[in-house]
């Protein structure tokens, strides 16, 4: 997690007695690592794998996330894979109440227990965040500590590509606005992002959660990752996304998901991987381009 840029003068060396570094003029705290217990017999309950070990854990990051963000930081969450997305927002929006989500993903990650064609989580996080589709989470053992937090207007998608008949349709009854592949080549990263933050800032300016899912970006670039799909992000169009976010002022948390080492072929596919991802934090947090 990271403060916003403090007058150098008055800084010590790098780090000071509050454990913080001083990084391209930000001060950065290392929280460290949520730790996730081990839970046996996890059964899946209808569709939902693994549902006691993703409860806990999103119940123990939401408590990290709250406090990163009582203490004033902008919070940088590491996955881990995109179910984190639950524990993250919920943290988030329990500090700051009305948030306005980025999510950039090859994917919508909106299906609901009920329409999941694969029961696995990550590809479910939107449908237990948001207010519209409360109705349709069943109950699940270790989720009740939550409750939605997003309202579907305030959500845009950037980078969709692999979206499934049953998102679509849910996207397309709620309204929910999103820039597909097809749109970033109609109308080319700048314009996509001009139209992002009119569209989230156009009633109330609201502090911006942006949640990267890594396979946003094409897998040329980052193919150590979980369900890469071909046809994505340049590197310079994902970290065009990141610099103009934090030029709005308003980046409040960040996620940076789906990096999988054990997913990398060769050592260069892990390396290319985690470089772009640290690439759009730094893009995140003020680092530009022309230096
Ligand atoms: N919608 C999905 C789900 O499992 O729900 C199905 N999809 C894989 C599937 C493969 C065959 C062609 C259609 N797509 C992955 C996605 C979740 C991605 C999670 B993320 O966090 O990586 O975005
Ligand atoms: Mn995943
Ligand atoms: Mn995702
Ligand atoms: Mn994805």
């Amino acid at each position: 997690s990271c403060k916003e840029k403090p007058n150098r003068q008055t800084l010590g060396p790098p780090w000071n007695e509050f454990d913080m570094m001083y990084m391209n003029g930000c001060a950065v705290k290392d929280y460290g690592n949520v730790t996730f217990e081990e839970v046996a017999n996890d059964e899946p309950i209808g569709n939902v794998k693994r549902p006691r070990a993703v409860g806990s854990a999103n119940q123990r990051l939401s408590a990290a996330v709250h406090a990163v963000k009582n203490d004033g930081y902008t919070c940088v969450m590491l996955g881990g894979d995109h179910s984190l997305a639950i524990g993250s927002i919920q943290g988030h929006a329990a500090a700051k109440k009305d948030l306005s989500v980025v999510w950039v993903d090859a994917h919508a990650d909106i299906n609901t227990p009920l329409t999941s064609p694969t029961g696995n989580i990550h590809g479910q996080p939107m449908s237990y965040l948001i207010h519209e589709l409360h109705s349709k989470i069943p109950v699940l053992p270790n989720f009740s500590w939550m409750k939605p937090c997003v309202s579907a207007k305030d959500i845009v998608y950037i980078g969709l590509r692999d979206v499934d008949p049953e998102e679509h349709h849910i996207l397309t009854l709620l309204g929910i606005k999103g820039y597909s592949m097809t749109e970033v080549d109609r109308l080319g990263i700048s314009k996509v992002m001009e139209e992002t933050c009119d569209y989230i800032f156009s009633k109330v300016k609201k502090p911006i959660h942006l949640s990267y899912d890594i396979d946003a970006l094409d897998p040329s670039i980052s193919p150590a990752t979980g369900t890469p799909v071909v046809g994505g992000l340049t590197y310079r169009e994902g970290v065009y996304i990141t610099e103009h976010i934090c030029q709005t002022g308003m980046l409040s948390a960040v996620d940076m998901v789906e990096v999988n080492p054990k997913r990398g072929k060769t050592e260069d596919e892990i390396i290319s991987t985690v470089n772009a991802a640290v690439d759009l934090i730094r893009g995140c947090f003020g680092r530009l381009r022309e230096g």
